[in-house]
């Protein structure tokens, strides 16, 4: 099993407050103001977000809520139209160098070098990220065991299933040890065994100093494993806070569904019975 010693966590990279930092106890991923617009469509409208620093957060909301185009703008990989995102102080935009090395991005869809092995991918991903090779080597052998694809270690990318590939891509995330973890949908097409596996390896991440931002669809995850968390919809939070601010006594489904799921659930009430007749 992986430990947070092996990991190297915390305090392996330089403290923003040793580079000259904007803040001088920065979140650990502070948004402000993000604006994102396809064309017409606004996805996200003036979002702002603080995580503070050992927070196990989560980010929810409905189908096209804006929470992949908000994370895709917090790790630099797609430009806001406006706003700031830093990471521990630093600027994700102004100073993509020093932010990026603090954090560790699982993206959605994303687009592995896939005619590498497992393996082989860990070690490439490691010497992008300046790991030395004594450490690629440990680390390597560590998480592709704590997350059940050591057997698969020589086996392709490309031949990955949908779950391998997710665990693959969460360990290329975690190789650097980095301060922030950015995962978007990480328990998506994993099976209940790797899940608690990738559980006890954010638990204890967390409990080491680290941060991480997770989005999920799945209300009962969130609410066994997030100690805080943000309701997105239409682009804005609508609600952000510890996990017993943002349910309010309610669970956190419950709470969940008044907030995002009002003008849907009241359509879908009010024509339930005539709707869909020709199914049944
Ligand atoms: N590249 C793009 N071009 C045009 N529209 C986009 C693009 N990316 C996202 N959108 C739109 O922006 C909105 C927010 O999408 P986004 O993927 O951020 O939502 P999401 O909350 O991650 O949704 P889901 O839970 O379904 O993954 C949606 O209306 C989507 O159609």
């Amino acid at each position: 099993m992986i430990t947070e010693h092996d990991l190297g966590l915390p305090g392996e990279h330089p403290s923003p407050s040793q580079g000259g930092p904007p803040h001088t106890d920065p979140a650990a991923l502070d948004l402000r103001g993000l604006v994102k617009t396809f064309g017409s469509k606004r996805a996200v409208g003036g979002l702002d977000l603080r995580v503070p620093a050992g927070r196990l957060f989560g980010l929810v909301g409905p189908n096209g809520a804006g929470k992949t185009t908000t994370l895709s703008m917090a790790t630099g990989l797609l430009r806001p139209d406006a706003g700031r995102a830093l990471v521990l102080g630093h600027d994700v935009w102004s100073d993509p160098p020093a932010a990026k090395a603090l954090m560790g991005v699982l993206p959605d869809g994303l687009r592995l070098f896939d005619r590498l092995s497992g393996r082989e991918l860990l070690r490439y991903v490691g010497r992008l990220r300046g790991v030395s090779e004594d450490d690629i080597e440990v680390r390597s052998t560590e998480l592709l065991a704590a997350l059940g694809l050591t057997d698969d270690a020589g086996q392709l990318v490309v031949d990955y299933s949908a779950g391998m590939t997710k665990k693959i891509g969460l360990a290329c995330a975690l190789i650097h040890a980095p301060r922030l973890l950015i995962l978007d949908e990480p328990f998506e097409a994993v099976d209940p065994v790797s899940g608690e596996g990738i559980r006890g390896i954010l638990r204890n991440y967390v409990r080491s100093g680290g941060t991480v931002v997770l989005s999920s669809h799945v209300m009962e995850l969130v609410e066994s494993l997030c100690d805080s968390l943000a309701v997105v919809a239409g682009g804005q939070v609508l609600a952000a806070g510890t996990l017993d601010e943002v349910r309010a006594g309610s669970s956190l489904q419950q709470r969940f569904l008044e907030l995002v799921g009002g003008p849907a659930l009241q359509a879908q009430r009010t024509s339930g019975s005539e709707a869909l007749s020709w199914l049944r």
